[in-house]
């Protein structure tokens, strides 16, 4: 009997999206209207600026992606939809949105804020795991920005709770010179407050103390809203900061009527903002002034609820190749069939055999990562750096390791699913799924950060003989129809054995240590957690009883887990 398959209602708008595969890279001096400043570096001894633009970043041509959303911001599609960009992980949808932004905005003569880019993140210390991957992903698209941006006289801002709230809004906006000896009127010092930056990257609780809490803090000039990693985004609420953007970016009745916008614009100030209009099919011919709006993902949803949110205007959708799901082109999948109890056995041979090359190895929660890591470095000298990288390490640890495999000093990554979106690191040659990710999403952003930006990778699974029926039909939805078998010589499991069974033996005595290290510090914790906060957005809320109950709990919980991996040392929790 044929089996129905069930079919996902999807928008109209959505049937008839521009494909990204039709176009090709262009090199940098053939892209039409670009701004020379943008392609050029260019120094000035006197004012002693430096100025580094797509040149000096080593782009000599611009991607696909960049090509397509070119044509239709700066092209001939001129801003006129709002764009829902679909396109694979390392296509470089961060310069596809960032370099038609800065174009639009590099003519623009009073400084505030006009762009805005908001990426997820999570303001719990228990979901730091997530926070991390999202601020690194941040820090990312600001730098994106922050390379391009100054070649014309834009600045660019971050607001991602990183600092302490006054050390950002000292950054985000300009106070007035006051001279000493004056005694000046609040309310006028408040007028005179500026934005320092066109361009926001935020994060959306942050964003959100600045709308509420900071005074010269103002969305009211934004023209260009950009909603990165859209479909985690769209999944929580973030404090409503959508619709609080969309209800304070909204038209309102005088930008329609020029003549009363000049009437208030000599009343209140030389700085007005009409937003911009586009006539356009379905408005009737009348002008429908709007903020324009860019929404990307690798993996973009199609739910409709959750779109609608965005209050999109004649939403284009562009796309590459016939799939919702595509993983890059040079990646390649491999499947490696083993026993649960031999994984890290055939994990260490097929680290030692894929030798100097970087990988990150992801497995399923943070607790495994630690394990897993721990296990590794117990196993002798392997002669490959291997590493830590999980939400339950402390920010300036995760720096400091992110910073050694960048630089190629560590070259093997175990890692929770903090890593997965958005992460870029050069050179990751190899992706391996220590655990059998759960869905198509997860494999999609970990396989991710290898084949990046047009360069080859390998993507390895292990699996048990059970899960390779689950496996395969996950992969199906990514059109990756057969998955090889790659195998690892059995000599060199053997060879491994000894060394296994030590390193298991050793792991148990560090697991008991930590444990104990674990209670003792957890009694600590309960007197720390009367400590009084710093920043909302940047720790633990520990005022916030809910919060420390919450941690409490995850210490336990690992203490438990500790105990029962001693107890059953068949390493379930491999
Ligand atoms: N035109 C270009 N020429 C050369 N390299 C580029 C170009 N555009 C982007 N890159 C590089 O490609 C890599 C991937 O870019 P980017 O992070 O923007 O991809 P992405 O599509 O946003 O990926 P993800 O979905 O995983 O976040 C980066 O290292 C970036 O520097």
């Amino acid at each position: 009997m044929e089996v129905k398959k069930r079919s996902t209602p999807i928008l109209p708008w959505m049937r008839s999206p521009v494909d990204v595969n039709q176009f090709e890279a262009c090199a940098l001096n053939l892209v039409p209207c670009l701004d020379p400043r943008l392609t050029v570096l260019i120094i000035d001894f006197f004012q002693v600026r430096l100025e580094v633009a797509l040149d000096k970043m080593g782009f000599s041509s611009l991607f696909p992606v960049q090509v397509a959303v070119w044509q239709e911001t700066i092209g001939p599609g001129a801003f006129e939809r709002d764009l829902c960009i679909n396109s694979p992980t390392g296509s470089g949808k961060t310069l596809a949105y960032a370099l038609p932004i800065v174009q639009k905005l590099s003519t623009r003569s009073v400084k505030c804020l006009r762009a805005l880019v908001v990426l997820p993140t999570r303001d719990l210390a228990l979901q730091e795991g997530l926070r991390c991957r999202f601020l690194v992903r941040l820090v990312q698209v600001k730098e994106v920005f922050a390379a391009i941006a100054p070649a014309v006289g834009l600045s660019v801002g971050l607001a991602v709770g990183q600092s302490s709230i006054a050390d950002e809004i000292s950054e985000l906006i300009k106070r007035p010179k006051l001279e000493a000896g004056i005694c000046y009127d609040p309310e006028d010092v408040t007028c005179e407050l500026q934005s320092s930056v066109d361009i926001l990257v935020a994060t959306p609780g942050r964003l959100m103390d600045h709308i509420n809490s900071t005074k010269g803090f103002t969305l009211e000039h934004l023209c260009y809203l950009v909603v990165d990693e859209t479909d985690r985004l769209l999944r929580e609420a973030y404090q409503s900061w959508l619709p609080t953007v969309l209800q304070l970016t909204q038209s309102n009745e005088e930008s329609l009527f020029p003549l009363a916008n000049s009437f208030l614009s000599s009343t209140f100030g030389s700085l007005k903002t009409i937003r911009r209009c586009g006539v356009e099919r379905g408005f009737k011919g009348k002008p429908h002034p709007r903020l324009v709006k860019m929404v990307l993902s690798a993996t973009l949803t199609q739910d409709p609820s959750k779109l609608a949110q965005l209050n999109l205007h004649h939403p284009l959708l562009m796309t590459t190749g016939k799939r919702r799901y595509q993983l890059p082109e040079k990646l390649e999948s491999y499947k490696l069939i083993c026993e649960s109890n031999l994984r890290p056995l055939y994990l260490v041979a097929l680290l030692q055999e894929l030798g100097e090359e970087k990988c990150i190895v992801f497995t399923s929660s943070t607790e495994s990562t630690h394990r897993l890591c721990t296990l590794l470095n117990l196993f002798g000298d392997l002669g490959i750096k291997i590493k830590e990288y999980s939400g339950l390490q402390r920010q300036s640890r995760r720096s400091k390791t992110l910073k050694s495999f960048r630089e190629g000093k560590v070259q093997v990554l175990v890692s929770s699913d903090a890593m997965t979106r958005g992460m870029d690191v050069q050179g990751v040659r190899n992706v391996i799924n220590y655990d059998i990710p759960a869905y198509i999403k997860t494999y999609i952003h970990r396989a991710g950060r290898t084949a990046r930006a047009g360069q080859a990778g390998r993507c390895f699974t292990l699996l048990h003989k059970y899960e390779v029926k689950r496996f395969k039909k996950m992969l199906q939805k990514a059109d990756n129809e057969s998955v090889p078998h790659y195998s690892v010589p059995s000599s060199s499991i053997e060879s491994l054995r000894a060394a296994y069974n030590s390193a298991l033996g050793k792991l148990k005595e560090t697991v008991e240590s930590e444990a104990s290290r674990k209670r003792k510090f957890g009694s600590k914790f309960s007197k720390l957690s009367r400590t009084k906060p710093t920043d909302r957005d940047d720790q633990v809320d520990w005022s916030n009883s809910e919060g420390c109950s919450r941690i409490w709990i995850i210490l336990s919980l690992d203490c438990a887990l500790d105990q029962l991996a001693l107890r059953f040392f068949g390493f379930g929790s491999f």
